[in-house]
C-alpha cells in the first residue's frame, strides 16, 4: 500500500446480486494520470462511485492515502478530505460570472456560512487569479458562465475543483462531445494538474488516451484486465480480445 493514494482491495459491488465489481484490486499512486478504459458496463464509473463515496462497497476495502477507510466515511467527509469529482455534464451556475463561479466553489469549501457572509481573502483572489490562467479562461473572467462554449464549460468546473484544493480528482469522460482543439486544452490541463495533484479519469475516447495517459488500467466485467502503459495494454492479447469481441472495435 506504501505510496499509493488509491488501494482497492477485493473490492465488490453487488446490486440484488449482480456483481457490478467483483473482488477488484487496484492501485494508483501519488501524482498519476490515469485512465480508466474498459467496454460499456465492465464497472467504471461504480468504481468512480465508491472512490467519492457515493456508492459502499458490498465486499472489501478502499485506502484513500494510505488510512482513510473510504467504505467508512460520508461522502461530503471525503469532499473535505480532498476528493473531488467530476460528472460527465458540465453544472456551473450559468447565471454567475466566470469569476463568481469560481469564488464560489471556494467559499463552498469553507461551508454554507462562509459562503453566505465570508469576504473573499486577497490570498484567496490571488489562487482565483492563478486557477483562472491555469483553465485558460483569464479573458472570461467577468463572462456570464451560460455564455461559455462547452469546453470552456468543461474547464470551468474543472477550476471550481481546483480553488478547492484537491488530492484526488476524478473525471468521468472530460472530453465526450469535444472538438479538437478544446480536447488537447483539457488534456494539457489534466497534465499540469498532475503535478500537484493525482488525476484519475474514466474515457472512451482512445485518441485522447493515447495522447494523455502516464497509467492505464483496463477493466472488464469489475475486475482489472490489464494495466500498464499505453503500448503495453495495445499489445496485451487480452484487452485486444475483449474489444474485437465487442462489435469488431479493435480501436483499443
Ligand atoms: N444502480 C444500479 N443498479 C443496478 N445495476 C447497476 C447499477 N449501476 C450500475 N449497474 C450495472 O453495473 C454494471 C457496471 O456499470 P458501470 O456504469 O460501472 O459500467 P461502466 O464501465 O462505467 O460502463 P459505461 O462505459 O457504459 O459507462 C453495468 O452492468 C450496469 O448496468
Amino acid at each position: 500500500m506504501a505510496g499509493t493514494v488509491i488501494y482497492v482491495e477485493n473490492l465488490t459491488v453487488s446490486f440484488n446480486g449482480f456483481k457490478a465489481l467483483n473482488q477488484m484490486n487496484f492501485c494508483m499512486r501519488y501524482g498519476e494520470l490515469h485512465f480508466l478504459i474498459g467496454p460499456n458496463g465492465a464497472g467504471k464509473t461504480t468504481l468512480l462511485d465508491v472512490i467519492c463515496g457515493k456508492l459502499k462497497p458490498t465486499r472489501g476495502r478502499v485506502i484513500f492515502k494510505e488510512e482513510v477507510d473510504i467504505g467508512k466515511r460520508q461522502e461530503h467527509d471525503l469532499v473535505n478530505l480532498g476528493i473531488s469529482r467530476k460528472f460527465q455534464t458540465p453544472s456551473v451556475f450559468t447565471d454567475l460570472t466566470v469569476y463568481e463561479n469560481l469564488d464560489l466553489a471556494l467559499r463552498r469549501k469553507r461551508g454554507i456560512l462562509s459562503a453566505l457572509f465570508h469576504k473573499t481573502t486577497p490570498a484567496e483572489e490571488e489562487r482565483i487569479i492563478a486557477t483562472l490562467e491555469n483553465i485558460r479562461l483569464t479573458d472570461k473572467i467577468h463572462v456570464k458562465a451560460g455564455l461559455l462554449s462547452h469546453g470552456e464549460k468543461q474547464r470551468l468546473e474543472i477550476g471550481m475543483l481546483l480553488v478547492q484544493d484537491p488530492e484526488l480528482l476524478l473525471l468521468d469522460e472530460p472530453v465526450a462531445g469535444l472538438t479538437k482543439s478544446e480536447r488537447q486544452k483539457i488534456g494539457e490541463l489534466l497534465q499540469s494538474i498532475s503535478q500537484r495533484c493525482s488525476v484519475l479519469v474514466v474515457e472512451h475516447d482512445m485518441g485522447f488516451v493515447r495522447q494523455f495517459a502516464q497509467r492505464v488500467t483496463v477493466m472488464h466485467e469489475g475486475k482489472v484486465l490489464s494495466e500498464g502503459n499505453v503500448a503495453r495494454i495495445q499489445s496485451d492479447p487480452k484487452v485486444i480480445e475483449v474489444y474485437l469481441g465487442r462489435g469488431g472495435d479493435n480501436s483499443c
